[in-house]
């Protein structure tokens, strides 16, 4: 499923810009969508999911064209889309729930809607609490029940936007692995700050910054950014000038900065770039071009 997006802008009302001439292909595959917070990335979601109209750009999904009413229905049959805050019906048991929703999305025939059922609750190892009210679930049982009900009507294009906060480490492997079978032959957007997330299940990445796409490519094209730029530095004072600190462990006898940064401060040991490190270092070099046209 391609979706292509050219030039896009849009500016809330108070004239807040949030999107500036975004240009974008994806094709099939989970693509990670980073940015730090405010960056646009649940503005360019909803305007994908339809939920939000753009001021000005074009966006095709499978060759249909979100500017015009047949495009968007189109497109709302091949979208499974998961916000930020999906509204649960709390008094529902999770099977209700997914059956109300099969049914708005247009799933008339009752025996077809139970086999999805059944499917999507074994997939989100949801089957033994089918019957349970959701008010009664865990955060990470909402969150699989949220992506079940993203995935009824088998939808060739998945919008999820920053499914895995707030979920414990164990948690979040679990979504994350299911997430990743979804790939294959759809096209899996996800929204997400936690680097690792996208390290481990995306091959490719898209990362906004104040609305503006700075990177599209591999993720291991990302993480190389930082290559012979990634160091570890050890002081018993604040951390060296002139480069950025990704992060900073106490010690014994100071502080072990990690930083990113060019040339090395003395005595700093060179180490293999994550991700992180690349995104890192990638907005740094951002924002001091922003600084130096200002
Ligand atoms: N309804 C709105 N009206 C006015 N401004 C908005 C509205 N929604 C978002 N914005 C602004 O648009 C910018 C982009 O917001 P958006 O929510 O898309 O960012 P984000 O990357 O998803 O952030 P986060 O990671 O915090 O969720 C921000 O400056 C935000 O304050």
């Amino acid at each position: 499923m391609n979706v292509t997006i050219e030039n896009l802008s849009k500016d809330y009302k108070g004239g807040h810009r949030a999107l500036d001439g975004i240009d974008l292909t994806v094709g099939t595959g989970m693509i990670g969508l980073l940015g730090a917070n405010g960056a646009g990335k649940t503005t360019l979601m909803r305007i994908l999911a339809g939920v939000l109209r753009p001021t000005s750009g074009r966006i095709t999904i499978g060759g249909h064209d979100l500017a015009t009413s047949a495009g968007r229905t189109a497109v709302k049959r091949m979208l499974g889309y998961l916000p930020q805050e999906l509204p649960l019906y709390t008094g529902l048991t999770g099977r209700e729930f997914l059956d109300y929703i099969a049914l708005l999305k247009g799933i008339d025939d009752k025996g077809a809607r139970r086999r999805q059922i059944d499917l999507l609750l074994d997939r989100v190892g949801l089957s033994d609490q089918a019957n349970r009210r959701i008010g009664g679930y865990s955060g990470g049982m909402k969150r699989r029940i949220g992506i079940a009900q993203t995935l009824l009507g088998d939808p060739r294009l998945i919008i999820v936007d920053e499914p895995t906060s707030g979920l414990d480490p164990e948690e979040r492997m679990r979504f994350r692995t299911l997430l990743a079978s979804l790939g294959g032959d759809r096209t899996v957007l996800l929204s997400t700050h936690i680097l690792a997330d996208v390290a481990q299940s995306c091959p490719q990445v898209a990362v906004l910054n104040t609305g503006r796409l700075v990177y599209f490519g591999s993720t291991t094209g990302l993480t190389d950014a930082a290559e012979d730029r990634t160091y570890l530095v050890h002081s018993d004072g604040p951390a060296p000038e002139g480069c950025t600190v990704v992060n900073a462990t106490t010690t014994a006898t100071g502080t072990e900065y990690r930083i990113v940064g060019d040339p090395p401060p003395a005595g700093a040991r060179r180490v293999e770039p994550t991700l992180e490190d690349g995104y890192v270092a990638l907005l740094q070099t951002h924002r001091e071009t922003q600084e130096t046209h200002r």
